[in-house]
């Protein structure tokens, strides 16, 4: 079978052209192409399918939250054709046996490549360094590796984790809280916080070990990512770090370009997430951040939670929001409106460079004949509302319930396959 998109334009550059789809690979690109199946996309911005490195698929433990099928049902409705799966699952990712269960789950379903990142220590408990090796060796292949959730703090374990995953060309993805420096912490320190009576969470906390890990990486020539970078301070400290020669790598999350802790006013937990939501003036710093390519790419940190987490008090209420089919909106209304970024800047940081950092080498790939056809088809002048009820996840915790916003992703096709398509899975 064969296929021709009518009428994308690439990255949003040039004349509108038809992509013919042969075997899985772009066989030809030009004007009145024909094949066997044809799917009407005019109007659309073609872009390479979006590669998150940081999702929570809940599955082992918690699927009455999502399940890899849910999230891979949200993935490819978010435009993604590849997802990096956390974690911090019941029983932890931690060994061979679980990653290999959630990469044959997530082949089983296939509507998006789901990749098993492996937990950096047993448990997530920070003591003891985990069998990187044997995950790396499984049929996951695992190459990213994270305590998510939990920072690495013992500096120790982090010098050692990154020389591991340094001989075995794989990455440390840290979640960078000094958690001496957070303790009891339940909204970002400042005077909003101070204001409602929540204990502050500092931006130091996660500026020191960003700081610290940036000085460990160099020390050891290995590669360290950054997960959820959230404020103004690590971005100057990330600055700093890739002048000087450091393999370092970070993210950005959808939330921390858009909210700020203003929105905390209401007490509602849908807010709440870690790192915080901070001042306005970090999601300012973030923004031009991603521009200039200090912060290297965007990831979700899809982080479904049960009502009864979430529809609670503050303080009892567990961090985390979903992303998964919102992200691309709020690249567009964050970076592609204001003019921070051009379709070009959308795929570099939503699928050329989360692919490069995860080392997959069939994603973020050019759209050019004989590269795969894994592509996220966008319509660019959409507007939507967003309703957590009928986002594709179990759980529901959207931040913009009732939000409009730009653009939508009207197809996501894998390796030649549709996996979304007009609103539909699949
Ligand atoms: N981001 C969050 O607030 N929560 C994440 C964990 C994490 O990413 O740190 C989760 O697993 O729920
Ligand atoms: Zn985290
Ligand atoms: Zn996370």
């Amino acid at each position: 079978m064969s296929l021709v998109i009518k009428g994308v334009r690439p990255y949003g550059e040039g004349e509108p052209v038809d992509i013919r789809v042969e075997h899985g690979v772009i066989a030809e690109i030009g004007a009145d192409l024909t094949a066997d199946e044809t799917f009407d996309a005019r109007g659309a911005v073609a872009l390479p399918g979006f590669v998150d490195l940081h999702t929570h698929l809940r599955e082992p433990g918690r699927e009455d939250t999502e399940t890899i099928e849910t999230g891979s049902r949200a993935a490819a409705l978010g435009g993604y054709t590849a997802v990096f799966a956390m974690a911090n699952t019941d029983p932890v990712a931690d060994n061979a046996v679980v990653v290999e269960h959630v990469w044959r789950r997530g082949r089983e379903v296939g509507l998006v490549d789901v990749h098993p990142v492996g937990a950096v220590t047993v448990g997530l408990k920070g003591e003891k360094l985990a069998e990187l090796g044997t995950m790396a060796n499984s049929i996951a292949n695992v190459r990213v590796f994270s305590d998510d959730g939990l920072c690495v703090a013992d500096p120790l374990i982090m010098r050692r984790a990154l020389e591991y995953t340094k001989a075995i060309d794989a990455v440390i993805a840290q979640h960078a809280e000094e958690p001496r420096l957070t303790v009891g912490a339940q909204a970002h320190e400042g005077e909003t916080a101070a204001r409602l009576g929540l204990a502050g969470w500092p931006a130091v906390a996660e500026e020191a070990i960003v700081a610290r890990d940036c000085l460990l990486a160099r020390h050891v020539g290995a590669r360290l990512h950054v997960c959820h970078v959230s404020t103004t301070g690590t971005v100057d400290v990330l600055r700093w770090a890739k002048e000087r020669g450091t393999q370092v790598s970070a993210e950005v999350t959808p939330h921390h370009l858009l909210l700020d802790d203003s929105r905390l006013t209401s007490y509602d937990p849908v807010n709440k997430v870690n790192p915080p939501l901070r001042a306005q003036t970090d999601a300012a710093a973030l923004r031009q951040a991603l521009a200039d390519g200090v912060v290297d790419c965007v990831a979700t940190d899809h982080a479904p939670h049960a009502p009864q987490d979430k529809d609670c008090e503050w303080s009892a209420a567990r961090p985390g929001m979903l992303g998964l089919q919102t992200a691309l909106s709020i690249v567009v209304k964050t970076m592609v409106e204001p003019g921070l970024l051009d379709w070009r800047g959308v795929a570099r940081v939503m699928s050329e460079r989360p692919a490069e950092i995860a080392g997959l080498p069939d994603q973020g790939r050019p759209i050019a004949v004989g590269e795969p056809a894994t592509l996220a088809l966008v319509d660019p002048d959409a507007r939507w509302t967003v309703e957590g009820a009928a986002l594709a996840s179990i759980a529901g915790n959207t931040p913009y319930e009732g939000m409009e916003l730009p653009a939508a992703v009207v197809a996501t096709v894998l390796r030649g396959r549709f996996t979304a398509r007009d609103g539909k899975v699949g």
